[in-house]
């Protein structure tokens, strides 16, 4: 099976709305840079794996050695410095991302979908009821997945992260409620 794979920057730099802002099916993207055989993965062009017995990351009840462990883990809110690229190669769960009020917005995976959230976004993964997922794990940097927990907000990845997404976000939203006050103001005249 081949999909189209999008550079995570041009998802991230198109500002769409939060709901479809950080996730994607790969084969919606709208910039595409390579063809990608999910049968045969071989990292594109400006991205590299991680070690090589970690480039496919398996969470299965029967499979994965310290499989509770490790799922509760992936479940605590937390962000990383780099961006999260995965590809879901088979299986199935859900992301949970921090929209920019802080509400929970949860997003359904399957195989063939992409999720790119930038630096600083605090998120957190689980499993559904089929308790597998296989995903290709990328990288546009050194390959590096350590979690920052809620308590260490402070970093940079973070700071930027709040700047670049979570004010301009805020910021439209006020002007969307100041112009919805308006019209309502006028209308009621
Ligand atoms: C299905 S990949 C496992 C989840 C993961 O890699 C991650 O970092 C979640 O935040």
């Amino acid at each position: 099976m081949c999909v189209s794979l999008s550079l995570s920057r041009s998802l991230v730099s198109l500002g769409l709305s939060p709901s479809i802002h950080w996730i994607s099916k790969a084969v919606m993207a709208p910039s595409f840079v390579c063809e990608f055989d999910m049968d045969s993965p071989q990292p594109p062009k400006g991205m590299d794996y991680s070690e090589p017995d970690q480039e496919i990351l398996t969470l299965s009840q029967h499979e994965t050695e310290n499989f509770e462990e490790k799922v509760k883990g992936f479940f605590q809110e937390h962000m990383h410095s780099q961006e999260e690229i995965r590809l879901i190669l088979d299986g199935s769960g859900y992301w949970d991302i921090r929209d920019y009020d802080e509400k929970w917005l949860r997003f359904r995976v399957t195989k063939g979908d992409l999720i790119v959230l930038p630096p600083g976004m605090f998120h957190r993964f689980t499993l559904d009821e089929a308790k597998y997922i296989k995903a290709l794990l990328l990288y546009t940097e050194v390959p590096c997945r350590t979690q920052h927990e809620r308590t260490e907000d402070e970093s940079t990845a973070r700071k930027l992260y709040v700047d670049t997404f979570l004010n301009k976000r805020m910021a439209i939203h006020e002007t969307q409620m100041a112009v919805h006050e308006t019209q309502m103001a006028a209308l009621t005249v």
